[in-house]
């Protein structure tokens, strides 16, 4: 099923069925709360809910179709808690989700200590005391369907009942809608409801703007470790997991230890690499990853002070150093050099693995990566960009925070590549037989086709792209193709390895100039 107006949709139906059985979905009305009921967190454990990781029980979902329909619930909670969840979530929503309000009260009586939390649409006071009568420990409450009056209310109705509320944004207006609540316990919803689309740096580009006191929960969208990082790096305790923990229970133990255990490396020195790219999307690109304002600009394979001095004068976002065999290789210690003065985050750009057509794997380049490596640990870089092939999947085991760049050579290797990539972007850069990077030439047209049809019809993430981009061609990219951020580098040059002004100021007019921003 498509976004569209898919959640006016449910909340309607939701509505009729508050209008025909009740709250108490007809057979369930009268339950013994004392029964139910004796499973509740006390006081100090509704502060603490839910703990680092709240597991979904789910069978199937508007956004994700059937997940597992045959979902025994019991069972699925048995394994998360065995798998090592703090918490778990039961969907109770019939029509879209596959729950019911049994599901809730199977689980409650099987686990009378587990916290769990009640997910559903709720809209009535109502609905708070018959999830509170049938176990629940917390309920959520969307801002985004909920007028303000209707939260406020339910918000005092969970606290008379002692029960947490896990109240969920996903827009700087919605936000704004509950500040004056602070509720303590607050879910920023990677997934737009309405058009189904995830971003992972949704999170971190609202946090800031919950200026009070509150644990904040990261939800949807969550599959690897990287996706956890992220979370964390965006100022988020808690992770809430659905279909990566229902399809395979085996990643919760990965995904608590990485709420846990202490970051791979600084996360970026001075800047918190995924929380400055997403705080730093202009204006108006903020409501979605269709990005509409200026993009981002990465200059890349800067190897001198000068250089970097000036493309960040000229509006650069994010400066690219080459730790790899390249005539744009960066010097040794220059990333320490400008990080002291520049303000700009640098990236360090590493070949970590043989490339299909044999470039790769040089001793230059495994030097170039453990000196980045160094350069990461030591906060001079930001974040890492590895080109080439990991062995094994997990970028976060290689450097943190960092990025795939992906270089597909035909549009059929489109998807392959970019869904095995995990973390909130990937970017997509020319393929070269020779070259690992800085060819000067574009992506295919064919393959960006099949590049823009995986991430419309995944409904994951923006595109950030790179491959031959100049003064010439900038404009009329950015207008196709609509990138999040673009990355240039040889087509700026006046010889490699050295920027040439003149083309480097051409490239930003061009892009401010020729731009639908
Ligand atoms: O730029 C290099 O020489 C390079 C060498 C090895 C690996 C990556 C490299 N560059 C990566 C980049 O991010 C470039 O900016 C990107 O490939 C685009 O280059 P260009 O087509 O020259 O604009």
């Amino acid at each position: 099923m498509k976004g569209g107006d898919i959640l006016s949709r449910i909340v309607e139906r939701r509505r009729e069925r508050l209008r025909g059985k009740g709250p108490g979905d007809g057979p369930l009305q009268g339950l013994d709360r004392e029964l139910y009921g004796r499973g509740r967190l006390g006081g100090d454990r509704v502060r603490a809910f839910p703990g680092p990781l709240i597991c979904e029980v789910k069978r199937r979902s508007p956004s994700r179709g059937e997940i597992k329909a045959n979902l025994n619930p019991l069972d699925q909670a048995r394994t998360y808690l065995r798998e090592g969840a703090s918490a778990v979530s039961v969907l109770t929503e019939q029509d879209h989700f596959g729950g019911s309000l049994e599901d809730l009260v199977s689980v409650r009586r099987a686990f009378p200590d587990l916290p769990i939390l009640r997910k559903d649409f709720l809209l009535e006071p109502e609905d708070v005391a018959v999830s509170w009568r049938l176990g629940a420990d917390a309920i959520l409450l969307i801002a985004g369907v909920l007028p303000f009056e209707d939260l406020a209310r339910l918000l005092d109705e969970a606290r008379r009942f002692g029960l947490a509320a896990l109240v969920e944004v996903h827009s700087r207006e919605e936000v704004e809608k509950i500040r004056p609540l602070t509720p303590a316990l607050v879910g920023i919803n990677c997934r737009d409801l309405r058009t189904f689309q995830v971003d992972l740096l949704r999170p971190a580009a609202l946090v800031d703007h919950l200026d009070w006191p509150a644990r904040i929960v990261f939800e949807s969208g969550v599959f690897t470790r990287e996706d956890a990082l992220v979370a964390r790096e965006s100022g988020c305790s808690s992770l809430l997991v659905g279909e990566a923990a229902v399809r395979n229970p085996r990643c919760i133990p990965g995904l608590a230890a990485a709420m846990e255990e202490p970051l791979p490396v600084r996360t970026g020195g001075r800047f918190s690499f995924w929380r400055y790219c997403a705080q730093r999307r202009r204006e108006g690109s903020e409501e979605t990853t269709s990005v509409q304002a200026r993009p981002l600009v990465k200059i890349c394979g800067i190897t001198n002070r000068e250089d970097a001095a000036l493309a960040r004068d000229l509006g650069a976002d994010l400066l690219g150093l080459v730790y790899a065999d390249s005539p744009r290789e960066a010097p040794e210690g220059l990333a320490g050099e400008l990080a002291g003065f520049l303000g700009v985050p640098l990236v360090g750009v590493v070949v970590e693995g043989p490339e299909p057509g044999g470039a790769g794997a040089t001793p230059g380049n495994r030097a170039g990566f453990r000196r980045a490596l160094q350069d990461l640990e030591s906060g001079a870089l930001a974040a890492v960009q590895l080109h080439g092939h990991s062995p094994g999947g997990e970028i976060s085991s290689l450097a943190w925070p960092a990025f795939k760049a992906l270089r597909p050579s035909s549009p059929g290797e489109v998807h392959r590549l970019m869904s095995r990539c995990s973390g909130p972007r990937v970017l997509v850069d020319a393929h070269h037989r020779q070259l690992a990077g800085g060819t000067g030439e574009a992506v295919a047209e064919e393959v960006m086709v099949e590049v823009s049809r995986f991430l419309r019809d995944e409904r994951r993430g923006a595109l950030w792209l790179a491959g031959g981009l100049g003064p010439d061609t900038v404009a009329a990219v950015v207008e196709r193709w609509k990138p999040e951020l673009i990355d240039a580098s040889s087509r700026l040059e006046e010889r490699p390895g050295k920027k040439d002004q003149f083309l480097l100021e051409a490239f930003f007019r061009a892009l401010e100039r020729g731009g639908v921003w």
